[in-house]
């Protein structure tokens, strides 16, 4: 009897010891199965989390930044960008006052020339700048009037006399003191608004590209032009890219406008986006593309995932 109590007990042992380690087993399993797929995916949101912090822009206002898979997808958003921009800016002043640059950019617009936009946009309205300019003659190959006529203007039905490009029969320093005073005028007539903040013209949409080294328009680092308070265009005569003699829109004039589109691509200034955008140390140089900071005005990135991929 006792023996038979003693197994009963050694067997119900048993069975809850069996039962306790398929408890362990079925436990185990379901903590490996949470490593290996619950775990990434958690790892994975909150990595997308930080991502789509950089998106909406984060904490030192580095403005919206939108990440396109290709060229194509960048040149179609970006179009439509304009087209929104042009139709409020029309709707509201009555012109759409608009600062290209050279470069990349001009390239990038191109489905600006083709449907709907070709018909949607009231053409009649734009004012054509540039941000920076060469000084070299308007037929010559480093000219951006040139490749902004050859590319986009040239398909356009842009009125001729509101394309407002510099002199190019001046010294650098004379082009840029006759621009700066054609856009006084424009000013005056509030072709182009004025900033409540500065004295600033307020360029309704101001596009940039951003260089390998940082720089925008033809602001470079460490160059004395980046330090230029009171002129609206000043010139430089050592552009470490050449051609070296150039004119460029200042920093004040930049920071005013009502929208800043910077448009990066190319996994060649995926460095130099980081420290534009990124969250960096005080060790890392400051560079003219992150000095990018419209007062009241909107800023957007259109980058695609190559220069995108150190964010
Ligand atoms: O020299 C210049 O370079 C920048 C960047 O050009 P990208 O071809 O690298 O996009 C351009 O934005 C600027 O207008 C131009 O003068």
């Amino acid at each position: 009897m006792y023996q038979l109590v003693q197994s009963q007990q050694s067997v119900s042992i048993h069975v809850i010891k069996l039962i306790f380690s398929l408890y362990k087993f079925i436990l185990i399993f379901y903590f490996n199965q949470f490593l290996h797929h619950l775990l990434p995916r958690i790892h994975l949101s909150f990595l997308f989390g930080l991502r789509k912090m950089a998106h909406m822009g984060s904490s030192k206002n580095r403005g919206e930044v939108r990440i396109h898979e290709s060229l194509d997808e960048l040149s179609t958003d970006l179009a439509d960008y304009i087209a929104e921009l042009s139709e409020a800016s029309v709707k509201e002043r009555g012109f759409f006052a608009i600062a290209l640059s050279g470069g990349s950019i001009i390239s990038l617009m191109r489905n600006l020339c083709g449907a709907p936009y070709n018909k949607t946009v009231d053409w009649s309205k734009w004012y054509i700048f540039w941000a920076d300019e060469r000084v070299v003659a308007k037929n010559h190959v480093d000219s951006n009037y040139k490749l902004a006529k050859d590319h986009l203007l040239s398909k356009l039905p842009i009125v001729p006399s509101h394309v407002h490009s510099i002199n190019d029969s001046l010294t650098a320093e004379e082009a840029a003191n006759e621009y700066e005073f054609v856009i006084r005028q424009l000013v005056r007539t509030r072709v182009v608004d004025v900033s409540e903040v500065s004295d600033c013209p307020k360029f309704d949409l101001i596009l940039l590209g951003m260089g390998p080294d940082g720089h925008v328009a033809s602001l470079f680092p460490n160059h004395s032009a980046l330090e230029e308070k009171n002129e609206w265009v000043t010139f430089i005569t050592t552009s470490p890219k050449p051609p070296p003699e150039r004119i460029t829109f200042t920093l004040p004039v930049i920071n005013s406008a009502a929208n800043v589109v910077v448009v990066v691509t190319g996994g060649g200034k995926a460095e130099a986006s980081r420290m534009a955008i990124g969250d960096v140390g005080p060790e890392c140089p400051v560079l003219p593309a992150r000095m990018i900071e419209p007062t009241v005005g909107k800023l957007v990135w259109f980058l695609d995932n190559q220069a995108a991929s150190k964010l």
